[in-house]
């Protein structure tokens, strides 16, 4: 198969701006060259455009607005507008990489684009991720696939998460061995367990970095703990902890996926600044401790992607609660901010061969299927 330029577009749970990856990929074989420490590493750029506060707040607003949605075509308060903007965003997002890496938009063959979240209710046969696939792709003569949850959703499965199929076929290409697991901290946190075999299996473990970024907003104006050094200087609140520990999504068998909003920070509401922020890092250490109830086999070694790598008293939590070797995924040459958007490349060109791109042990969907829609421009 012949190998296809891909652009993948992800902004995610965390509200924190649009992530861009160029690779090649024939949507089964990801292109990899020998990088820093000759690790292989996806071949590629990235970029980045960040949201203003104003832009965020846009978006919170939208996802607030959402919770009245009752059918996917639905667009109450200020969803038309986010929308308009999450397209306007990513279209300026992509102008200004390929501006910055002299490409044209003839030498990409497409975009996978996945839109902002707004709500995720896979329960109900709904989520929504605002964005429109042919504004985008008339605006940069780009061919768009977006809407990549919806198949999945209508035939029954979580709509997420939807990156394993490419944490696999990055860990092909790399020559990395089961069992193993990836661990993605965005906004909400997902493992990919890749067992000796092969095989996959793949849910949301409960919050990532949300709750903790919602915490040092509200107390000390903030948009994060910067390297979870509040929460290093914190207890965690351990009755509090067990508490929120005792829900029932925790227990429930995977496949499994969670709404961003599903947990609040005003759980840790009594504490100090520095003891909430501890027990809400402890909070999504132990509940990414809890995959292990659900391995099939217990991995030897994880693979940390996503913001919350960055955070160095979740990862030493992590060491703690898993057990297990664990390296972060650009220590390996892979790239912890932009794994995601590297994966809806992947999954764009999927997309465009046809192949599935969710399956019974990553969604709980009846049988594998593909899923997206193109836009032509
Ligand atoms: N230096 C840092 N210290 C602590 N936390 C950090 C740091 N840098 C990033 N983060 C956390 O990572 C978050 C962004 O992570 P990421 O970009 O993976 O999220 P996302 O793509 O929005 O999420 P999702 O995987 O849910 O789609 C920030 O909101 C912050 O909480
Ligand atoms: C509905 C939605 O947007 N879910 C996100 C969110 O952020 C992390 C986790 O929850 C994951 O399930 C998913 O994103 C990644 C990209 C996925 O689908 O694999």
């Amino acid at each position: 198969m012949t190998m296809m330029r891909a652009i993948g577009l992800m902004s995610g749970t965390s509200l924190d701006g649009v992530d861009v990856a160029l690779i090649e990929t024939d949507g089964e074989t990801v292109s990899v060259v020998r990088g820093h420490n000759n690790f292989l590493e996806p071949l590629g750029p990235t970029g980045y455009r960040g949201y203003s506060d104003d832009e965020k707040a846009l978006l919170r607003a939208a996802t607030k607005d959402a919770e009245s949605v009752i059918a996917p075509g639905d667009r109450p308060g200020r969803l038309p507008e986010a929308e308009a903007f999450v397209t306007r965003a990513h279209a300026e997002a992509v102008e200004q990489f390929l501006a910055d890496h002299g490409l044209a938009a003839s030498e990409i063959d497409v975009i996978g684009f996945h839109g902002q979240t707004v709500i995720h209710r896979p329960d109900h046969r709904l989520s929504i991720q605002v964005g429109d696939g042919q504004a985008l792709a008339s605006r940069l003569g780009i061919p768009v696939v977006s809407d990549l949850r919806r198949a999945d959703i209508d035939a029954g499965g979580q709509g997420a998460p939807l990156v394993p199929i490419f944490h696999k076929a990055l860990a092909q290409a790399s020559g990395f061995e089961g069992p193993f697991g990836i661990l993605n901290i965005g906004g909400v946190a997902n493992a990919t367990l890749i067992d000796s075999k092969g095989g996959i299996i793949a849910f949301d473990t409960g919050p990532g970095n949300a709750l903790i970024d919602e915490w040092m907003q509200e107390r000390e104006n903030k948009n994060l703990d910067d390297g979870g050094r509040t929460a290093a200087r914190g207890r965690p609140d351990e009755p509090l902890l067990a508490w929120l520990l005792t829900h029932p999504f925790f227990v429930r068998r995977p496949p499994k996926s969670l709404d961003r909003n599903w947990f609040s920070h005003k759980l840790a509401g009594q504490l100090s600044t520095e003891d909430g922020a501890a027990t809400l890092t402890a909070f999504t250490a132990r509940a990414v401790a809890r995959a292990l109830d659900h391995a099939p086999e217990i991995p030897t070694r994880w693979i940390v992607a996503g913001g919350g790598a960055r955070n160095g008293e979740l990862v030493r939590l992590l060491n703690y609660h898993l057990r297990a070797e664990i390296t972060t995924a650009d220590a390996i040459g892979w790239s912890s901010a932009y794994l995601e958007a590297q994966a809806f490349a992947h999954l764009a060109v999927r997309s465009l061969r046809g192949l599935p791109i969710t399956f019974p042990s990553t969604t709980g969907v009846r049988e594998a299927i593909t899923g997206g829609v193109l836009a032509r421009p």
